[in-house]
């Protein structure tokens, strides 16, 4: 198997077939919705909170809420009686089965509710999602975090609608260096090798430094991308905003730091800050323009046109060009 990370892969521009790179469409379909990225904001606290969520639905963006502190059920009746879509995530412990519950109760289905614990390829996620399927089948699931095919698989055939891979190569995470354990130093190959088994989307989470690595992921085999460090230091990033030497940054901590669990008990992740670089708003519309920039290197003009380029590691064991056949 090639080992591989973003910092390692190329992708070898095709001839291109558009005037203008904003005949490139960088819009993607994801559980029934289209948006103008396949890129997502993280479930986290230092990155979304109710009014970001709100805005990224308005403005045709896919979002998931984080989970913590937070009344999942209040958030859904809010989104939705602003007409918009509701995109939750939960854990697998009995107050996540109670919040499914209630939600049933309240014929309140979210459009979209993301199982999203640290070792997602296990019998609690399999509970989970049955459960979840049970009491709300009209909700698309997406379920992880998982590292391998053989979790891909099983998630799948669990029945859940797209999987998230993506153990450990977060900027805040800490699980390669206290477990030994991950995809941290070579998530895209193992994005690539999940990939080759997926029959449903997957959502590759955690390592994106780049704008550049959301196209990447796209011909790895990822439908949409999630991304926490390069959305934690926004104006409206809800990250406390801390002032040193004069300049200004924003907190952002991992879901599975002691900042965010409130004691240090398997603690797996920690708390950097991150500089204040203006409006999501505007990172957003660059964004676009890259991706649309991506789509044209590619010789295409559809997003998925990506998956046709050729690539080069660089350096290391497995350089050279990989060719499709
Ligand atoms: N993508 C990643 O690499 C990682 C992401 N995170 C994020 O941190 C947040 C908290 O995650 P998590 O602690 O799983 O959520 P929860 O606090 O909701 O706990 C998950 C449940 O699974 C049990 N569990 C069994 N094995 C593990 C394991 N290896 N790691 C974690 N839990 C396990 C836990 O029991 P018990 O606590 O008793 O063991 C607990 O009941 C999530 O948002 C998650 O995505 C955390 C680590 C890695
Ligand atoms: N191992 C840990 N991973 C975490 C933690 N909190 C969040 N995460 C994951 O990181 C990505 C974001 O990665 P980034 O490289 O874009 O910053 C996020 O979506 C989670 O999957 C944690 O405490 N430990």
């Amino acid at each position: 198997m090639e080992i591989f990370d973003y910092d390692h892969i190329l992708l070898l521009p095709r001839k291109c077939r558009v005037q203008s790179r904003s005949e490139c469409d960088a819009s993607v379909e994801f559980g029934g919705r289209r948006f103008k990225l396949p890129v997502v904001p993280s479930n986290m606290k230092t990155v979304v909170d109710e009014k970001v969520c709100e805005w990224l639905a308005a403005n045709g963006h896919f979002y998931v809420m984080h989970r913590f502190d937070l009344d999942n059920v209040a958030f859904v009746r809010d989104m939705k009686a602003k007409g918009l879509f509701a995109s939750i995530s939960v854990g697998i412990k009995p107050a996540d089965v109670a919040t499914i519950d209630q939600l049933a109760a309240e014929k309140l289905a979210p459009e979209y509710i993301t199982i999203d614990i640290a070792h997602g390829h296990a019998d609690s996620v399999r509970d989970m999602i049955r459960h979840i399927k049970a009491k709300l089948p009209e909700s698309f699931v997406i379920a992880g975090n998982v590292a391998t095919p053989e979790a891909v698989i099983d998630l799948e055939n669990w029945g859940a609608d797209a999987t998230k891979v993506g153990v450990g190569p977060g900027k805040v995470c800490i699980t390669r260096l206290k477990t030994g354990f991950g995809t941290g130093g070579w998530q895209l190959s193992a994005l690539k090798w999940c990939a080759r088994v997926a029959t449903k989307p997957i959502v590759a989470d955690g390592g994106i430094r780049h704008h550049g690595d959301i196209a990447k992921s796209i011909r790895f085999g990822a439908t949409m991308v999630m991304v926490g460090s390069l959305f934690a230091g926004h104006e409206e990033s809800p990250g406390r905003t801390v002032e040193v030497d004069g300049e200004l940054f924003k907190e952002y901590y991992g879901s599975a730091s002691d900042f965010n669990k409130g004691e240090y008990r398997h603690v797996e992740g920690k708390r950097i800050l991150e500089p204040i670089k203006g409006k999501l708003a505007d990172t957003l519309v660059e964004m676009e323009q890259d991706v649309q920039s991506s789509i044209s290197y590619a010789g295409g003009k559809k997003l998925l046109d990506i998956r046709k380029v050729n690539y080069v590691i660089l350096g290391g064991d497995n350089a050279g060009e990989h060719l499709l056949m």
